[in-house]
């Protein structure tokens, strides 16, 4: 059984087609990243998925369900981090976590739920207003796991954390998995989801324009590499033998330097080894792999270059012009 399953999901205001045509299915037991610049629809759908939205057309299974028919049978057995979680800043970490038990009618020890999201009996007694934006994100991944769900929707889980935060919260999100809980885990930044998901899909404008993992959707944009080697002699002599390799697709020479183009990962390797058969000296290889960055501006035709991107944190891709919020 699917965790998730979309046929046709459509969400119409007005004139604008948030979420369009939507066929998405997230298997049991894996991390499925959503990704997509804001604004893509990713809230929509899940907002559709818990029926706080109807759809316009289409339908949708969670845990299978009915999302519309069967919303009561689905809600106990879902945990949502939503986005821009609140918290109650006199209430102490350990109270959010018994009130949310209560809410639930669930029967969990706080104790294990708290250190399963990694925060001490001491942590817990303190007010939550004092809480880091980290600790703050674990309290709600614990509230969230109170009834031991089998699906767990993240909404931008790592928005605002510092890069030990988002460590956190990958490791967390590692652990959930390990237990065997599906996740769906929704985010703008493309490394946040490529650090803990099993496949992603990625959603530009209401629509799904890929399903894969990342590896996959590297080779369906005709991705690969490309390998400069440095040698000691000179590079035009050994243009042929670098062309003649399977998976080489394009090759340079300047003066000592052969840059060629990578299709086949398998290349690489046969590449050195053709160039060492032919009497060559490899005096340094330096190899660039196809850019994620390049990817998600190609799938989400994303103009961040000329509109100024943002990024949670450095290094860090955000698919979207507006960046962090
Ligand atoms: N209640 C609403 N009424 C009108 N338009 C809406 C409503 N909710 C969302 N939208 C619009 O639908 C589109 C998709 O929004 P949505 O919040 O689902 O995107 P998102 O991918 O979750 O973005 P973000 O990362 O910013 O949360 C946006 O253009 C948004 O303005």
């Amino acid at each position: 059984m699917a965790a998730i399953e979309t046929h046709g999901l459509t969400k119409a205001y007005g004139e604008l087609t948030a979420v369009d045509d939507l066929d998405l299915t997230v298997d049991d037991g894996e991390v499925f990243g959503f990704l997509g610049p804001n604004g893509a629809g990713k809230s929509t759908t899940i907002n559709m998925l818990l029926d706080f939205t109807r759809p316009t057309a289409g339908s949708a299974t969670v845990l299978g369900y009915d999302a519309q028919e069967e919303a009561d049978a689905i809600s106990p057995r879902v945990g949502v981090l939503p986005e821009g979680f609140d918290i109650y800043p006199r209430l102490s970490g350990r109270r959010h976590l018994e009130f949310a038990i209560e809410t639930k009618a669930a029967t969990d020890d706080p104790d294990a739920l708290l250190e399963r999201v990694g925060l001490s009996a001491a942590d817990a007694a303190r007010p939550a207003g004092d809480y880091s934006k980290g600790m703050r994100q674990r309290l709600a991944t614990g509230m969230a796991l109170v009834g031991d769900p089998d699906l767990l929707i993240m909404d931008e889980p790592s928005s605002g954390l510092d890069p030990h935060g988002i460590r956190e919260m990958q490791d967390l999100v590692h652990r959930e998995a390990k237990r065997g809980t599906t996740v769906f885990f929704s985010s703008h930044i493309l490394e946040h989801v490529e650090a803990v998901c099993d496949r992603i899909g990625v959603l530009n404008e209401g629509s799904l324009v890929a399903v894969d993992t990342i590896e996959g959707l590297r080779e369906s944009i005709g991705g690969g590499a490309t390998m400069e080697l440095t040698l000691d002699a000179t590079a035009d002599d050994l243009l042929e033998t670098a062309r003649d390799v399977v998976g080489v697709t394009d090759v340079v020479a300047s003066g000592h330097t052969l840059e060629c183009s990578i299709t086949d990962p398998a290349a690489k390797a046969s590449l050195v080894v053709a160039l060492d058969g032919a009497g060559a000296t490899i005096r340094d290889v330096r190899i660039d792999d196809v850019s994620l960055e390049s990817l998600f501006t190609t799938l989400t035709n994303d103009d961040s270059e000329s509109g100024g991107q943002a990024t949670t944190d450095p290094g860090a891709t955000a698919v979207t012009p507006e960046g962090n919020r």
